[in-house]
């Protein structure tokens, strides 16, 4: 049974799902990190790869870039494929001095300008919060990496090009770690779904000090600490 945006037959994906944006991204996962990856879905160039993790079934799929993207997927994957944890693996940009980019960030909340915190119940902004058991298996995987790790809020931006220094500014006193654009709409569908999610950031530039941001190749290849994170929250 194929869906608008998946087709495949719902045994094809597996109930765990690692979720970048970069459909690039999700091949590599698969390519590198899954035994006996296949390509069981390729609806508009989104690939969707499944193998096993220590002989787990995970399956890899980009969610492309943006809550209205990343949530038909989402929704679809909960809906009718089964699927029960989804663990976004992205980039965001830094916000206060104390993440530096390459530090890996576990979005412990989404703030979020979308209008997906508050369509579903009238006059109420909803709080987007990860999946409690993912974010523990989560924070217990990072102690002991090579890389930084900070728990906390991250900004889920409906614009990449938007939200000025007005906006940082506040979202930064707020203790805002980063800014995105998909993990609010992740947890907003797993909330719907009654299922679970967790979003896992790699810092690939800094909105306060732009001098040391990731190239294009380096936001697609550089998230093995981030994705050892995710595997053990999914496995949890
Ligand atoms: O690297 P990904 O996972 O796509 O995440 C970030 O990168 C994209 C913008 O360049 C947006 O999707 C944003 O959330
Ligand atoms: O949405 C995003 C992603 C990475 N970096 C940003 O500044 N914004």
């Amino acid at each position: 049974m194929s869906t608008p945006h998946i087709a495949c037959e719902p045994g094809d994906i597996a109930p765990l799902v690692i979720m970048p944006g970069d459909p690039k991204r999700a091949e590599r996962i698969a390519r590198t990190r899954l035994t006996d990856a296949k390509l069981v879905s390729d609806v508009r160039g989104i690939g969707a790869w499944t193998g096993h993790i220590d002989g787990t079934p995970v399956t890899a799929m980009a969610s492309g870039m943006g809550v209205p993207s990343l949530s038909i997927y989402a929704t679809e994957l909960y809906r009718d494929f089964g699927v029960e944890r989804i663990c976004r693996v992205g980039t965001c940009g830094a916000i206060p001095r104390s993440v530096a980019v390459r530090d890996i960030i576990i979005a412990s909340a989404a703030h979020t300008n979308s209008s997906v915190a508050t369509i579903n119940v009238p006059g109420v902004a909803l709080s987007l919060a990860p999946s409690f058991d993912m974010l523990r298996a989560a924070v217990d995987a990072a102690r002991g990496g090579e890389r930084a790790v900070h728990v906390g809020p991250v900004f889920t931006n409906d614009f990449f090009y938007g939200g000025g220094p007005d906006t940082i500014g506040a979202l930064s006193a707020l203790g805002t770690l980063g800014v995105e654009m998909e993990a609010a709409g992740l947890y907003a569908c797993a909330l719907a779904a009654g299922k679970e999610a967790l979003a896992v950031l790699t810092a690939s530039d800094h909105l306060m000090d732009g001098s040391g941001d990731l190239t294009a190749e380096e936001r697609e290849t550089l998230f093995s600490g981030a994705l050892e994170i995710a595997i053990a929250a999914l496995l949890a």
